[in-house]
């Protein structure tokens, strides 16, 4: 039923590659006595419950009894006066939103009965249903062609936007202007003008109101050229910097176009009940975790605030019920984990027969080949206008080539765009590398953490069970650490994220699962304990800081294990401007005297660094380009070997030809966390 993130395939190097120095897990977060009284207090599992091992937070955090969850039980139900809905759509039936009305948070649909509380831990869903049924709080409404906007709400306002020093909130450094320096690179044909400012024309008022309550100046460059090339009805590849703005890049082109034309007509449903059973969502944005999915409903809210398009959220893991009954009340744009939208598809509750807008966010993790099949079947088997009746738009921080071939599918006359170097990282963020055998990693660590000043630090293991041991041993080392993984329950994800971002617990040991797209204020540091096979995956962890023009440091702890990514490293290092130490030089060319690499990529997926910034029509389909092939031990267990897919792509609207050939389409050697689908088990 949970969304998989990614299977157990290929888990075993990785697993015994960053294992053997550890203690066997123990999740100790809080102690069995202080587990059940905050159980008690807090209604979370007991301490032998099924889940009660890791309810997050330390033993230092004064037993979280004055924590950021521990508060998160004040709800009250609301009651809101609700004004009549929107001639189109039949949402009203499933009844009012329980209100929540947490500490400095205050929201939820009021309905006219009041429903359930709201459950904090699913995001901000609703939780229950009850009385009836007209617009929400916030919300505005499409009367006979017209978008009516909905009366201001200062307290949502104020929910979703904070204030301006709110330190919850990202605010942009001391570089956001340096966004302005960074070379765009668009291709394809007929690219638009991109536009300079936030302002009417083109934009819509009531969205550029938005966008100022949320304090933005000017559009980042993705944005700048997103948002004409989407208005201009064109699909989109865009590679751009972690933290560079990507969510606004996609947000504001659909939601402009959503308040400009209104909803779609809602084709006529069997039964005509008082309820509206299926949601036929016009946009549909993809993403990989649930937090991820979260996140951008969050944005997503923001910025249809008081409009007629109602954003809605989707993620396994969470209570389908409260899914089910918050798309029953309306769903205009809707965020969801491949895995649960499936589910909900199956169900009959979802069509995708209005979709105007598709949104892959971190695409090339969305279409690797542990996604790809649920992608596929949601995007080609089942009842999605295809290519040319739709808009697809592809985003993420790195795309690499046989991604960008296997993407052609989905999209149609796109245009692509590169912001910086595909790939590269961001000169806000220092880079450090330092040589650490295993054996020495906690240690090294503990003089890091001692020396380290104020901030987030983010650090990052590659399995599980070390993202216990470590957040364990931590906390034994008296620093306040928790973790986040996808053993973990959802609600403990979201607790150990909660306790992070509002700095009660500093330090979040994580797995991968936490590498993509998560914009988390204050994180200062980012530690890669154990170093990924796959140096894209490096891009996306170390992008958790230096975002939005802030700055942060970056270290990483290499050995000889790690030897399978050196070149790449070296690559995006100097990239970046960034020091490139000696050691990784001597690696690099022991490695290419014969050494191979442990966990490199033993298919040689062929994407190589060396085409640079590239959109992959115009240097030739093939892998070539300085793929890094691994040449040793750490054979990919479902590796296809070189030559599988690469080669010469002629797809219908390249016009490009292919070249190259050589790179494989084998999966990276150490095995990269695939989500095998439903049912799969994920090392992160
Ligand atoms: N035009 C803007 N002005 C000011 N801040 C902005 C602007 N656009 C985005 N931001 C802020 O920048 C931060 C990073 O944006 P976002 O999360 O969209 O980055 P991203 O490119 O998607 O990163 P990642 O690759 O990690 O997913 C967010 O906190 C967002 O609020």
């Amino acid at each position: 039923m949970a969304d998989q993130i990614s299977s157990g395939m290929g888990n075993l190097s990785l697993e015994s590659k960053s294992a053997p120095q550890q203690q066997p897990a123990t999740r100790s977060y809080i102690p069995p006595h202080l587990r059940n009284k905050l159980a008690a207090q807090n209604n979370a599992p007991p301490a032998n419950g099924p889940q009660g091992g890791s309810v997050g937070g330390s033993p230092m955090n004064n037993g979280l009894n004055n924590s950021a969850w521990a508060s998160n039980n004040n709800f009250d139900v609301r009651g809101d006066t609700r004004d009549v809905r929107d001639v189109r759509d039949v949402r009203g039936g499933g009844g009012g939103w329980g209100g929540y009305d947490g500490p400095q948070q205050s929201w939820g649909r009021g309905g006219g009965g009041g429903g359930g509380g709201f459950n904090r831990n699913s995001y901000r869903g609703p939780s229950s249903g009850g009385g009836g049924g007209p617009i929400g709080r916030g919300e505005g409404r499409w009367v006979e062609g017209k978008h009516i906007v909905g009366a201001p709400d200062p307290r949502l306002e104020r929910e979703l936007f904070g204030t301006a020093d709110d330190p919850s909130k990202q605010h942009t450094g001391i570089n956001f202007e340096k966004y302005d320096e960074i070379p765009v690179t668009p291709s394809g044909r007929d690219i638009p003008e991109p536009v300079l400012t936030f302002s009417n024309p083109p934009l819509d008022p009531h969205l550029l109101s938005n966008i100022e309550l949320a304090r933005y100046k000017v559009p980042t460059p993705v944005q700048k050229y997103s948002i004409p090339i989407v208005i201009n009805g064109r699909d989109l590849m865009a590679c751009a910097q972690t933290g560079s703005g990507k969510t606004g890049g996609f947000l504001f082109p659909i939601l402009h176009q959503s308040f400009v034309q209104g909803p779609s007509p809602i084709p006529p449903q069997g039964g005509g009940g008082y309820r509206q059973r299926k949601a036929y969502p016009t946009a549909l944005i993809l993403a990989p975790t649930r937090e991820l999915v979260s996140q951008i409903y969050d944005e997503a809210r923001k910025f249809a605030y008081r409009s007629w398009v109602r954003p809605c959220v989707v993620y396994g893991g969470a209570d389908i019920g409260s899914q089910l009954r918050q798309i029953e009340r309306g769903c205009d744009l809707l965020v969801a984990t491949p895995g649960r939208l499936v589910d909900l598809i199956e169900r009959g509750r979802i069509s995708l027969c209005n979709i105007k807008y598709l949104v892959l966010d971190e695409a090339d993790r969305m279409l690797d080949m542990g996604f790809e099949p649920q992608i596929r079947r949601i995007v080609q088997g089942e009842d999605m206008p295809p290519t040319g009746q739709r808009q697809t738009l592809m985003f993420s921080a790195t795309f690499p080539r046989d991604i960008q071939m296997l993407a052609q599918d989905f999209l149609n006359d796109y245009v692509f765009l590169s912001v910086g170097r595909v790939g590269s990282t961001s000169e806000n963020i220092t880079q450090k590398v330092e040589y650490v055998e295993d054996v020495d990693k906690r240690s090294v660590l503990l003089d890091i953490l001692h020396t380290h000043g104020t901030g987030l630090t983010l650090i990052f293991v590659e399995t599980k069970r070390m993202a216990d041991s470590l957040s364990d041993f931590l906390i034994n080392q008296n620093f306040p650490a928790t973790s986040i993984h996808g053993d973990r329950t959802q609600r403990e994800r979201e607790r150990a994220l909660e306790l992070f971002r509002n700095g009660k617990c500093p330090i979040l040991v994580a797995t991968a699962v936490a590498a993509r797209g998560l914009d988390i204020p204050n994180v200062t540091h980012v530690i890669n304990y154990d170093l990924p096979t796959d140096v894209d995956d490096y891009v996306h962890r170390i992008g958790r800081t230096g975002r939005a023009g802030n700055t942060g440091i970056a270290t990483a702890f290499f050995n000889r294990g790690n030897r399978g990514i050196v070149r790449e490293l070296i690559d995006l290092l100097k990239e970046a401007n960034q020091e490139v130490p000696s050691f990784l030089e001597t690696i690099a060319r022991e490695s290419s005297y014969g050494g191979g690499g442990r966990g490199g990529r033993g298919g040689g997926r062929g994407r190589g660094r060396g085409g640079g910034n590239t959109d992959f029509r115009k240097y030739g389909g093939g892998g070539g380009g300085g793929g890094f092939g691994g040449s040793g031990f750490g054979g990919a267990p479902h590796s296809s070997g070189g030559g599988g897919y690469g080669g010469s792509y002629g797809g219908p609207n390249s016009g490009y030809g292919g070249g190259g050939g050589g790179g494989g389409y084998g999966s990276y050697g150490g095995g990269y966390g695939n989500p095998g689908g439903p049912g799969g088990q994920s090392w992160w």
